[in-house]
């Protein structure tokens, strides 16, 4: 292998691992990927990995990073979170999981308007890999980065993170209102008005308010709005067609972690008294409590007040 061939290793065979250990392969690095089926333990798989890419749901975020804290691991591996969720109970991101469990490892995110199955496709999409430490980043970017994939640094892995993790939210919102054919003016609106909560509550967990302008704010809120790729989406638009919550999520492939999501982000903002009224909606309306109809209106009749 030529030396600035790298090692990588994908834990998780879903859509977005898939679609992720192509992407490396296209630039000829050796991928591997892990997923629960493999025969080979996840410790003899990343032994010799120069950087280990995390594309899990969130519900197997802990289980995985505790496999990896026994494992013996080279010095200067590179720990990469591309997961898009909120643990439930602790209410942590995925990237303050791994940094608990593996604190002496460098941590990036990568996170960005990724629909897997266009990248699967070949076609061009751009992302952002964050860290604390620049030169970390810098390696993943090169990892990652060809002539369809265009990857942008950022400083600010928790902004990064909640950017995707909180627009799967917004998603279901959105889904339902194309679902009900509410027209491009309530979809810009809701679109518009989701950012401001999105940085409200990113602000909280100490993000920059202007990571939330970028690819992986701004950026991964179009894609996923916009696509009937989207499975979060999907979600809100089966609700639309009078579908159950349990019947549209079985009707998506793949995961929608914009569900547990909502639950995660209602609890931090009842704590913490952020204001976020159409994660709210979303919340109301997939417990069950509100119908669609009534979230509409609800949104539209809220007190009236300044932009900002
Ligand atoms: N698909 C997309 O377009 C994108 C997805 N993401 C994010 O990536 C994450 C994975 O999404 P995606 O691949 O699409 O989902 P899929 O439903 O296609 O795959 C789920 C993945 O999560 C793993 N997993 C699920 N439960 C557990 C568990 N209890 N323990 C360990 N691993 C588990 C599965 O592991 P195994 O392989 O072992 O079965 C599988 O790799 C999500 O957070 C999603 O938001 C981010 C950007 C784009
Ligand atoms: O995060 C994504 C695109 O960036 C994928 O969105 P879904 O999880 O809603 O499919």
């Amino acid at each position: 292998m030529k030396s600035d061939l790298k090692n990588v290793t994908i834990i998780g065979s879903g859509a977005w691992g898939s679609a992720l250990a192509t992407l490396v392969q296209t630039n000829q690095h050796h991928v591997q990927i892990w997923s629960r089926q493999s025969q080979l333990s996840l410790a003899e798989m990343v032994s010799n990995s120069d950087a280990i890419v995390s594309a899990v749901s969130i519900k197997g975020v802990r289980a995985i990073a505790e496999k990896l804290q026994t494992a013996k691991l080279q010095p200067h591996t590179v720990l990469v979170s591309a997961t898009k969720g909120l643990e439930p109970v602790t209410r942590q991101t995925p990237s303050q999981i791994w940094r608990s469990l593996i604190p002496d490892h460098p941590l990036v995110v990568l996170s960005g308007p990724n629909l897997s199955k266009e990248i699967m496709m070949g076609q061009p999409a751009a992302t952002v890999v964050a860290s604390t430490e620049a030169s970390a980043a810098q390696f993943i970017q090169n990892i990652f980065a060809s002539r369809n994939f265009r990857v942008y640094t950022n400083s600010d892995p928790i902004g990064v993170e909640l950017g995707g993790t909180l627009k799967n939210v917004i998603a279901i919102a959105v889904g339902a209102c194309d679902g009900l054919n509410l027209g491009t003016n309530a979809k810009s609106a809701l679109i518009t008005r989701s950012l401001i909560e999105i940085i409200r509550v990113g602000v909280y967990f100490g993000a920059q308010p202007e990571t939330f302008w970028g690819l992986s704010g701004l950026g991964d809120l179009l894609a996923t709005c916009n696509s009937n790729l989207s499975r979060n989406y999907q979600v809100g638009y089966a609700i639309a067609q009078g579908l159950s919550l349990e019947e549209a999520i079985a009707n998506v492939q793949g995961t929608a972690e914009g569900v547990n999501t909502a639950n995660v982000l209602i609890e931090i903002s009842d704590r913490e008294k952020i204001s976020v009224p159409v994660s709210r909606y979303v919340y109301r309306l997939l417990k069950g409590e509100i119908t669609l109809q009534q979230a509409v209106e609800g949104l539209m009749e809220r007190d009236l007040k300044p932009e900002n």
